[in-house]
């Protein structure tokens, strides 16, 4: 299947930051990707390089396979960054019409508007628009161009639950018509509800890439913590800490740590057991590789 967007060994620094680090990844033609990763891993990072705006510090970054630069093919794509600023005096349907003037072939505003949730508020001015109105018409231009591609960078975030769902909406049905979509997340649900893949990155590298099942597996971790006067060497601890008498684990199989608890024979009181959020799971991944690859 055609490569739309290709990363190889690409490596990017901010002076003493490292915000990606020998990422390779190939987005193929039809696929709708979602990049999760906690805050600093690295995604905007991978988004500005696909879009041109950055350049790698050493690797290479293909789009549409040439440079990602070349105005040629960035007219090929759709792009919504994390925060767009736009003008309160605008109206809803200028902002639309103003960047499909730029496209030789673009969509119908009118229809675009209503696929985001926006239909007839073309005569609205932007600072007339509710918060999640407001996300919504910052991420609906990406797809008036007739985009090949686009790469949406938190696109719900702000958003209610409706507005969630009337811009997942927009997107499937952009995918359904055979577009390819990158979009970030934070939130394990939304990628999980969009994306057939997911590559999960952070400290500025690739930890997983597989299917929402596979990754799921991966950062479905426990914590499990539980008061004792001293912590016994326990297999399959992705991170440990002490606070205060009590250890805190995260862990992915709860239940066998538990059983080799009781074995250890050392004496605990007051077991808990519960979900660990996505970012405590991301930091264990994070870890458990770091430990792998030293
Ligand atoms: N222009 C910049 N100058 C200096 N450092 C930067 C710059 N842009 C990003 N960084 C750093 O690079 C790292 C990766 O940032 P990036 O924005 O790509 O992460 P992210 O995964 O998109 O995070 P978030 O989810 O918070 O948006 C962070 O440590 C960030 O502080």
């Amino acid at each position: 299947m055609t490569v739309l967007a290709r990363a190889i060994d690409v490596t990017r620094r901010y002076g003493e930051v490292r915000a990606l680090d020998g990422v390779s990844l190939d987005i193929r033609a039809g696929e709708l990707v979602g990049l999760l990763g906690p805050n600093g891993a690295g995604k905007s990072t991978l988004i500005n390089l696909f879009t041109g705006l950055r350049r790698p510090t050493s690797g290479t970054v293909e789009l549409l396979g040439g440079a990602p630069g070349d105005p040629v093919l960035r007219r090929g794509i759709g792009v919504t960054p994390q925060e767009t600023g736009l003008p309160e005096s605008q109206r809803v349907g200028e902002i639309v019409s103003f960047v499909a003037a730029h496209f030789p072939d673009h969509a119908d505003t009118a229809e675009l508007l209503a696929r985001f949730g926006l239909d007839g508020l073309a005569g609205r001015q932007v600072g007339g628009l509710s918060g999640g109105q407001r996300r919504r018409l910052g991420v609906a231009p990406a797809f008036v161009g007739r985009p090949w591609k686009v790469f949406l960078d938190e696109p719900t975030t702000g958003l209610d639950v409706e507005g969630r769902r009337a811009l997942w909406d927009g997107i499937r049905a952009f995918h359904e018509e055979g577009g390819t979509v990158l979009l970030t997340s934070h939130y394990l649900e939304e990628v999980e509800a969009l994306a057939q893949r997911v590559v999960v990155v952070g400290h500025g590298r690739v930890l997983a890439d597989g299917t929402m099942r596979a990754v799921r597996g991966m950062v479905g971790t426990r914590r499990v913590s539980f008061a004792c006067d001293r912590l016994p060497e326990l297999p399959g601890v992705l991170a440990a800490e002490r606070v205060d008498g009590r250890a805190d684990l995260v862990v992915s199989d709860p239940d066998r740590l538990v059983v080799e608890l009781v074995r250890s024979g050392v004496a605990f009181s007051g077991l808990e057991i519960r979900p660990a959020t996505l970012e405590e799971a991301f930091l264990a991944l994070t870890a458990s590789k770091e430990t792998v690859d030293a």
